[in-house]
C-alpha cells in the first residue's frame, strides 16, 4: 500500500506545471561571434514554465494574417502576427517581466513587441533584416521561442552559409552588433510535421529612432 501511494504522489509531482520563471542571471548564455562586428547569443531554458505562457498567448493574442506586397505582387503571409506598441499592453505579465530582465541585462529599453505564430510546419518567415525596428548600426534584438522547436537561421547579407540554431520552448535567441545591417535571418518551413510555435520579438524605440 505504502509503495503504491508513493508512486501516486510521484505521478502527481510530475504532472504539476512548472512555475513561470525567468533566469535573470542569464547563466546559460552562449554567445558566438558571427564576424568581427556581429554576434548571436542563445540562452537555453531562459524561461521555465513556457508551456503555460505559450497556451495563454495562443489563446489571448488577437492573431491576424496579413497581406504583404513584394515585387509588385500581394502575398498572404504564411504565419499569424500581432504587435503591441506599448509593452504595458502586453497580453501577459510574464512578458513585461521578461522585457524588464532583458532591458537590465542588455542595456536597451525594450518597450514594444512583435509576435509571430507559426501554426504548423508550413508557416515560415523569409530571409529579412529587422529594418524598421533597427535603424541604428548596432542593435540588440532578443527573440523568445515558445511551443514547438523550429529552425532559426542567420546568414551574411552578402551571401554565404547560414548559422542555424533550433531554439526550444523557453529559449532565447539574441542578435547583436551589426547583425541587422550585415546579416539576414529567418525561420524556414520544416520538413517534419510539428505543432505551433510563437516567437516574441522584443523591440525598442531607441533602436528604431522612434520617440517612445
Ligand atoms: O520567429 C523567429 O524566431 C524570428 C522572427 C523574426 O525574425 C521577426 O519577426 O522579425
Ligand atoms: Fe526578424
Amino acid at each position: 500500500m505504502a509503495s503504491s501511494s508513493g508512486r501516486d504522489n510521484q505521478a502527481d509531482l510530475f504532472s504539476v506545471p512548472e512555475a513561470l520563471a525567468i533566469d535573470t542571471s542569464f547563466a546559460t548564455a552562449n554567445r558566438r561571434n558571427l564576424d568581427g562586428t556581429s554576434w548571436l547569443e542563445v540562452v537555453p531554458g531562459w524561461l521555465t514554465g513556457s508551456t503555460d505562457l505559450f497556451e495563454a498567448l495562443r489563446r489571448e493574442v488577437p492573431w491576424k494574417q496579413h497581406h504583404r506586397r513584394m515585387f509588385e505582387q500581394i502575398f498572404l503571409e504564411p504565419r499569424l502576427t500581432a504587435s503591441y506598441r506599448s509593452i504595458h499592453d502586453a497580453p501577459h505579465p510574464a512578458i513585461i517581466e521578461a522585457a524588464q530582465a532583458l532591458s537590465d541585462h542588455y542595456g536597451v529599453k525594450y518597450d514594444s513587441l512583435w509576435m509571430n505564430l507559426y501554426r504548423t510546419e508550413e508557416d515560415s518567415t523569409g530571409w529579412h533584416r529587422d529594418r524598421f525596428s533597427c535603424r541604428r548600426p548596432l542593435c540588440i534584438v532578443p527573440v523568445l521561442s515558445l511551443g514547438a522547436t523550429r529552425r532559426f537561421q542567420i546568414k551574411p547579407r552578402s551571401g554565404g552559409t547560414s548559422v542555424n540554431v533550433n531554439p526550444r520552448s523557453g529559449d532565447l535567441v539574441v542578435m547583436g552588433g551589426r547583425s541587422q545591417e550585415d546579416w539576414v535571418h529567418g525561420v524556414p518551413k520544416s520538413d517534419a510535421a510539428c505543432g505551433a510555435r510563437i516567437s516574441v520579438n522584443f523591440q525598442s524605440a531607441e533602436q528604431a529612432h522612434r520617440p517612445s
